[in-house]
């Protein structure tokens, strides 16, 4: 592992303090827990036998990490691959997010883990906008947000200000900011190399500029949800203190339960409700989350009347879509495998011509137009896995119940 920089290490040993720093260095020495979250609308009759991660519904801890790439059902959208700890917004969804129709944009998207968890905890009728601004990130988040498959779930690739000068307005507002990554240490060894005090400072500048532009897109009494995966206070209470004197934001608590070993507050004189995952102390990977609120009375169902205008000025690159109605054909291991590596399947001789939903285990994978003695592949190109290698046998990471 490289090595951890020198003035990380004074900070974070005064920040967190002697004990808890001893705890978090011990935790390189183990390898970074592995933790999936099932999609409840695909995976209705799958699960797995690992421990629950405790904090967030349909999600396990997988006692080692398998070659997630060679399971047809991860591309199929029946579960995502996600740090534990950031699946913390389940519990704070359910406590905050009322159970109505809402719109929620979620800021700073790709890869997409919490906008797919947001999405899977929304009312029915509620519209989320996950946004990305790098138009690569994007495209993944897209391709994930697809793949999950709900209805009301856009993508756009926008900054921020876009949104404040499209007027568009949400009930909640998820704003996980880029940040100096301390968190990642463990799981991502580039964001050792690329932290450094100055971009600390610059993260937590570009985390208030994005704040305040999300702020501005929140409906009174509506609720914002501030993350970040590192630990020092630059980044997070005082990015937390600012909200509070410039934005006038009052911060919510969440109940937690004991056991989850949540780090509160690191800040002297700072004592609102804050919630920290510090690798081994928590079971999971560096997060900081805190939940606030806007003054005045939230109004059910304004946002919706609103949405029409405001996101006609919004780059929306993927937008969901109905399934047309067509024959699934269902293919076994190693047909799934070719066609999600983009290669021509032969289908059966009893398979109409014409377009086909190729499925695994009967979760569909994506589209094939058959044309009788081969069918050409409508997998989009860009999904495509590039392994040359493909395992013989399936070996599962889900089970029926
Ligand atoms: C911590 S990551 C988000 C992870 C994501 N929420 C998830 O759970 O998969 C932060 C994201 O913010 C994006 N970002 C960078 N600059 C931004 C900006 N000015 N406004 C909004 N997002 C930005 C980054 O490209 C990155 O994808």
């Amino acid at each position: 592992m490289a090595q951890l920089p020198i003035d990380f290490t004074d900070m974070a040993r005064r920040t967190m303090g002697e004990e808890r720093f001893d705890c978090y260095l011990k935790a390189f020495e183990t390898d970074a827990p592995v933790s999936i979250r099932l999609n409840p609308e695909k995976a209705k009759e799958l699960t797995t036998d690992g421990e629950r991660v405790p904090w967030c519904r349909n999600a396990y801890y997988l006692p080692q990490r398998p070659n997630f790439t060679y399971d047809p059902l991860l591309h199929a959208g029946c579960y995502y691959v996600q740090e534990a700890g950031s699946m913390f917004l389940d519990t704070v969804m359910q406590q905050w997010v009322p159970d109505a129709p809402v719109v929620m944009i979620d800021f700073c998207a790709a890869p997409g883990g919490k906008s797919l968890l947001a999405r899977t905890a929304l009312a029915a009728g509620s519209v989320l906008f996950s946004n990305e601004p790098m138009r690569n990130r994007a495209n993944i988040l897209a391709e994930n947000v697809e793949k999950w498959g709900y209805a009301d779930h856009f993508v756009t690739n926008n900054f921020p200000r876009d949104y404040r000068r499209a007027k568009m307005i949400a009930d909640v507002v998820l704003c996980d900011v880029p940040c100096s990554g301390e968190g990642m240490f463990r799981k991502d060894e580039a964001t050792i190399r690329e932290w450094s005090m100055q971009n600390v400072e610059k993260c937590a500048r570009l985390q208030r500029e994005i704040v305040a532009d999300a702020w501005s897109c929140l409906a009174d009494g509506g609720l914002f949800i501030y993350s970040t995966c590192t630990f020092n206070t630059h980044e997070d209470e005082e990015n937390i203190q600012w909200m509070m004197d410039e934005l006038g934001a009052e911060v919510l608590p969440v109940k937690v339960d004991a056991a989850w070993n949540i780090t509160g507050s690191l800040l002297d004189g700072f004592s609102q409700p804050v919630y920290r995952f510090i690798p081994g102390i928590s079971k999971g990977e560096g997060l900081f989350l805190c939940v606030l609120r806007k003054g005045g009375a939230w109004q059910q169902g304004h946002s919706l009347k609103s949405l029409r205008k405001s996101q006609q000025n919004l780059n929306i690159i993927y937008c969901p879509k109905a399934q047309p109605d067509m024959v699934k054909v269902e293919v076994n291991y190693q047909q799934a495998m070719a066609y999600l590596r983009h290669e021509a399947i032969t289908l059966g001789a009893d398979v109409p011509r014409g377009m086909v939903g190729i499925c695994f285990e009967g979760h569909l994978l994506g589209l094939a137009k058959n044309i009788g003695n081969r069918a050409n592949n409508l997998y989009p190109k860009e999904w495509k896995i590039r392994t040359t290698y493909i395992p013989n046998e399936y070996e599962t990471i889900l089970r029926h119940t």
